[in-house]
């Protein structure tokens, strides 16, 4: 079988390799004519899916290592018998990590505690429902939207503008265009405007879930708005350099990039081909985990722990670098810190030995780390 996938996607050789022959190439530039010869594509998030590029060629099987599959003509995949699998809920747990850092983040520069304060969550989901877990088990107030959802009898869920209410706000919804609950621009001019100066707004599901001219209006104002982290953009790879100056976190859409995040989403995939292929082989994470990581020492506090673990401002601060630059320079840029990204590991695979403070301890584990007595 001749498999072509995008560079990015880690762990090829060992989860493919028994699969057939595998060519890579950067995911922004796969074209048809690169398709000629090939059975199966293996995607990521910044490659479209559709008749354009596939018509005419032997793709049969298509995977994408991620969990979002707007990119990818579904619909139109399924008319032509082209079978497609994703991988749901690959990088979760590393977008989860993401909140609670930028949460952590954003509590120390108002002079709070991470625990001070509601979040409402839009989307409950792989993502929203891990986020929500932990800040539960934090003791922190929670409300979560999710008409979908709602819709299918799931309770204790409330409307949007409760949820934009919220000291804090994360957005986990993913972008669909049209149909019953359309997320393109959900937080819309009219959301924007109201969100005041002490609220908290995270957005790691895609970036046209937000209206970002409005945004920009609204950090604008003489109030600056709201304490803001954006992962996601409207147009990446081309961000709106003015919007991401204002915010206060500008990351290159990594909130997922996690080691683990991304070998379970080719891990995923190889299962789902095999499983296509009704071949028995199933390659595990496990195997392609390395030793779980530590910390030096433990600082003193959940909100420093978490920072010590994964700090927003290292990514911002490259981002932020990039964007003097021109479009095409500052485009390229946006896709080589995605393509160079360090590894980070997850906090579950973070373990950590325990201090003394019992209320600590207690709440590291709640957050996701696993500490060792
Ligand atoms: N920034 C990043 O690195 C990453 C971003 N993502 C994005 O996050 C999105 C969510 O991921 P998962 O939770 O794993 O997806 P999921 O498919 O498990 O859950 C999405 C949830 O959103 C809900 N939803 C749909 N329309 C909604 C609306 N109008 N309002 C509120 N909720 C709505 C759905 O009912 C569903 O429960 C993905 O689709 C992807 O676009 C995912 C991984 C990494
Ligand atoms: O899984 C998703 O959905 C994401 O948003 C991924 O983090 C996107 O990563 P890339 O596919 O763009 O590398």
């Amino acid at each position: 079988m001749r498999i072509l996938a995008d560079e990015n996607i880690p762990a090829l050789p060992a989860c493919f390799g028994g699969s057939g022959e595998i060519r890579t190439l950067p995911g922004r530039s796969i074209r048809q004519a690169d398709l000629q010869d090939v059975d199966v594509l293996l995607v990521r998030s910044v490659t479209r899916v559709d008749a354009a590029l596939l018509e005419g060629t032997p793709v049969r099987w298509v995977g994408t290592a991620t969990i979002g599959t707007d990119h990818l003509d579904t619909h139109w995949l399924e008319q032509q018998g082209i079978a497609w699998a994703s991988a749901p809920g690959c990088n979760a747990e590393a977008v989860a990590d993401y909140v609670l850092a930028v949460l952590a983040l954003a509590a120390v520069e108002q002079g709070k505690a991470l625990t001070d304060g509601a979040v409402g969550i839009v989307g409950f989901g792989n993502v929203g429902s891990r986020v929500h877990r932990r800040l539960q088990a934090l003791g922190i107030e929670t409300r979560v939207t999710d008409p979908p959802l709602a819709r299918s009898g799931v309770t204790g869920l409330v409307g949007l503008d409760e949820v934009l209410a919220c000291d804090r706000i994360a957005l986990h919804a993913p972008l669909v265009r049209g149909g019953c609950w359309p997320t393109e621009h959900l937080l819309d001019a009219g959301g924007i405007q109201a969100l005041r100066p002490d609220q908290v707004l995270i957005s790691a599901g895609r970036g046209a879930v937000v209206d970002n001219a409005a945004l920009r209006e609204r950090l604008e104002a003489a109030d600056g708005g709201p304490w803001t982290a954006l992962d996601v953009w409207e147009g990446e790879p081309l961000v709106d350099p003015q919007l991401a100056r204002m915010v206060r976190i500008a990351t290159p859409h990594i909130a997922g990039y996690s080691l683990e995040g991304k070998l379970r989403g080719t891990v995923m995939l190889a299962q789902a081909l095999n499983r296509w292929l009704a071949v028995e082989s199933e390659p595990a994470l496990e195997a392609l985990v390395p030793e779980p990581a530590t910390l030096d020492a433990l600082p003193a506090t959940l909100e420093e722990v978490l920072l010590a673990t994964y700090d927003p401002r290292r990514d911002a601060h490259q981002l932020r670098a990039t964007l003097d630059r021109s479009r095409s320079s500052r485009a390229s840029a946006f896709d080589r810190l995605r393509r160079d990204y360090p590894v980070r590991r997850e906090l579950g695979f973070h373990h950590l030995s325990a201090g003394s403070d019992p209320v600590l301890n207690r709440q590291l584990e709640a957050a996701g780390f696993t500490l060792i007595y």
